[in-house]
């Protein structure tokens, strides 16, 4: 598969007008391919198998939030990165999961091709499965390198998505409380 890949990447670098053979990029399709192939593994892994069962009982049902997760993501229309901050809150209803989970669900849909929003909402829905809580908001801020390197090029532009589920959606206090906590006022 890489070695396929690779040979992509050749005939994309002979298409740019670059000689493929001139010593620095005699190395580079395979690199360029080992790359991608790091940048897309969320296609190979499963929420099963990377929570590992770590969901522990607990009573608490008080707001739990995971903030500034880095983020790194490729946008499906240029394949072009999308870099930035994830903020994950639950409400619990008789269990927890693990801390570092949080941050591999955000990895396994965020090393894929997608679009903030699509990657935002696959997040919460997948805590929310995990957990079974109350409620999952999930706030996502990024930067968009195929509106900054190229496009419009706008350098200072960044958007912000959200899903919110049960009692963040239903509860004004609840999400009133989670936004303040994420923008820290
Ligand atoms: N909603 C949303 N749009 C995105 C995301 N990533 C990239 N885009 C946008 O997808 C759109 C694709 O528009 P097209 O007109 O088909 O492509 P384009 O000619 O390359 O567009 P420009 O970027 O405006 O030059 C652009 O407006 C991008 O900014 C994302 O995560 N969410
Ligand atoms: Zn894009």
């Amino acid at each position: 598969m890489t070695e396929e890949l690779a040979n992509h990447y050749r005939e994309i670098i002979a298409g740019l007008g670059e000689d493929p053979s001139r010593e620095g990029l005699r190395d580079t399709p395979k690199r360029a391919a080992k790359a991608m192939q790091f940048l897309t593994h969320g296609y190979s892994q499963t929420l099963e198998e990377l929570v590992n069962g770590a969901v522990f009982a607990s009573e608490t049902d008080e707001m739990v939030l995971v903030k500034d997760i880095e983020l790194y993501s490729m946008c499906e229309h240029h394949m072009l990165p999308f870099i930035g901050k994830c903020h994950i809150a639950y409400l619990p209803k008789g269990k927890v999961l693990g801390l570092s989970k949080f941050a591999r669900i955000v990895d396994m849909y965020a090393r894929r091709l997608q679009i903030q929003e699509n990657l935002t909402r696959q997040i919460a829905e997948a805590v929310q499965q995990v957990t079974q809580a109350s409620g999952v908001a999930v706030v996502i801020e990024a930067k968009h390198m195929c509106m900054m390197m190229r496009g419009v090029e706008k350098q200072n532009s960044s958007m912000t998505s959200s899903v919110m589920l049960g009692g963040f959606r239903e509860n004004q206090p609840t999400r009133q409380e989670f936004l303040m906590l994420v923008n820290g006022h």
